[in-house]
Order: structure tokens, then sequence, then C-alpha cells
């Protein structure tokens, strides 16, 4: 494990260039999201459209698991407001920023996938989201020898809008199947780092990034040469979007392999068998 594995450049794209008057750039910038997923499942977003103080409200609290507001088959326990006042407002605003964001970023993958700008966004109208808040407590380095923070899984939605700090750890498979981590650098918590899914995998052919969160590529060495030293706890804030549970997952792009006899699971079946599959 002390090996010090490639050093993989993750792009950065600046989603502004989406909103350009400019219909060249616009369109450029589609086919640019595209590409850097379709080759690394992750890309790093600047200009995103969540504002920078509703993350950092969001990463002053420590740990939860929020969905929709309005969802009626799963629904929210909020804390009571005279133990924590500002917690109900701070999620209810990131989740609409954060619901706007992932809308924007569907229109943007489906016209660099030479589909109708809608296609993915009228998927994604229920808001069958989820919003984790994960602290991962302080520990020592030699634990990483054993164990993880996050174990090597697939997200099982559309897409995920992930924001870390400054710790770093996250990490992806790279090259695709081969088993090899490489750290997706943190350009600081208000950058996205945006990941597909697999459902828009099922639907798109991109590839859904296998990824984990362990020891950070630079504090990795040898044993006997630094000792053991305590790894920083960690914040991180991931956006789970869903699709509509009664959407298919047929592909939608031709060539996918795809017949028209082959029955396909509706996506809140595809998530009722991943989940018991994760519990
Ligand atoms: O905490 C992180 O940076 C990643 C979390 C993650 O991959 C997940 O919850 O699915
Ligand atoms: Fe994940």
């Amino acid at each position: 494990m002390g090996a010090v594995g490639l050093s993989v450049m993750f792009e950065q794209l600046n989603f502004a260039n989406f909103y350009s008057a400019d219909t060249t750039e616009r369109g450029r910038f589609c086919q640019d999201l595209v590409s850097s997923l379709r080759s690394k499942g992750f890309v790093r977003l600047i200009n995103h459209g969540i504002p920078s103080k509703d993350i950092d409200k969001a990463f002053d609290t420590e740990s939860y698991d929020i969905g929709y507001e309005n969802d009626t088959l799963y629904t929210n326990i909020w804390p009571p407001a005279d133990v924590h006042d500002a917690f109900q407002p701070t999620f209810t605003s990131f989740f609409a920023s954060a619901y706007n964001a992932e809308v924007a970023i569907l229109q943007a993958l489906s016209i660099g996938l030479e589909l109708p700008p809608q296609t993915l966004p009228q998927l994604h109208t229920e808001r069958a989201n989820e919003l984790r808040l994960t602290h991962y407590p302080a520990v020592s380095r030699k634990e990483f020898s054993h164990s993880t923070r996050i174990a090597s899984h697939t997200d099982f939605g559309t897409i995920t809008l992930l924001f870390q700090d400054c710790v770093g750890g996250l990490q992806m498979e790279f090259p695709r199947g081969s088993g090899k981590f490489v750290d997706v650098e943190s350009g600081g918590p208000h950058e996205c780092i945006l990941n597909v899914g697999d459902c828009l995998e099922k639907w798109t052919g991109l590839p859904s990034a296998r990824h984990r969160v362990h020891l950070p590529e630079r504090l990795q060495c040898d044993d006997d040469q630094k000792g053991d030293f305590m790894v920083d706890e960690r914040f991180s804030i991931a956006y789970f979007a869903k699709p509509d549970r009664a959407a298919s997952l047929r592909p939608l792009l031709e060539g996918l392999g795809h017949s028209e006899e082959e029955v396909y699971m509706t996506a809140g079946e595809f998530q009722r068998m991943r989940i018991s599959q994760t519990y």
C-alpha cells in the first residue's frame, strides 16, 4: 500500500459556459462534459449554481440524511427548532439549489449526447433525491492498512454532486476495472465533484464511476519511514440525484444493446434491489 499511484488529472469545467449567449460555446461545453465523463466517470465543476454560503452552512452540520420535503414515501425527520433552528431552512435551501443544478446538468448532458434537451430532466420531476452529510472521525493512519473510510462502490442513482473538504481521500478506480485507485483532488469545499451513477450508465453508456474514501495518496508512506499519526477528520456532502421511481431504465441511445422485447426495470425497482444488496 506504500506505493503512490498514478497521478490523474480530472478536468475542471466551468458550468457558467452552459449559460453562454454564444451557442457554439454552450454546445462545446456540453460536449466537453460528456467526453470528460465518458473517459473517467468523474468531472470537477465550478460555477455550478449552488451558493457558496449554502455549502458553508451545510458543512457546519455533523451528519444527516435528507430527502425532498414533499416526498410522501420517505418523510424527513428534522431536529426540533430549539435544538438547531437553522437546520431545516439551511437544508431546504440547499436541496432546492442542488435540484436546479441537477436539472441544468441533466440538460447539458442530454445536449452533449445529442438527445432532445429535456430527455434526462423529464425523468427527474419527482425529486426522489437524497442529501447525505458525512463526518468521518480522525483516525490513526495504521487503520488504513486493514480498513477504509468508505469501501469501493458505485452510486446507484443518476448523478452524484459531491462536496469534500480539503482533507481529501476520495479516490476513483482508474483505469476502469483495474482495482487501482487514484485521488480525486479537492479543489476546496465549493467545487462540485460530479460523478456518473448506475442509472445514467444504463440509459447512456457513460461509465458509473467506482470510487471509495481512503487514505489520501500524499499521506501514504512506508510504516518505518514516518511511524504512525492521526489522519484528520473529514466532512463531505453528497447529493444523490435519482430518477423518478416509475421511470424505465431502458437505454436512451442506439447501440447499447436494447431490444424491443426486453422488459426493463423501473428506477424504483432498481433502487430497492441495490439497497437490499448493500444493507
Ligand atoms: O464522502 C465522500 O467523499 C464520498 C461518499 C460516497 O461516495 C457515498 O456516500 O456514496
Ligand atoms: Fe459514492
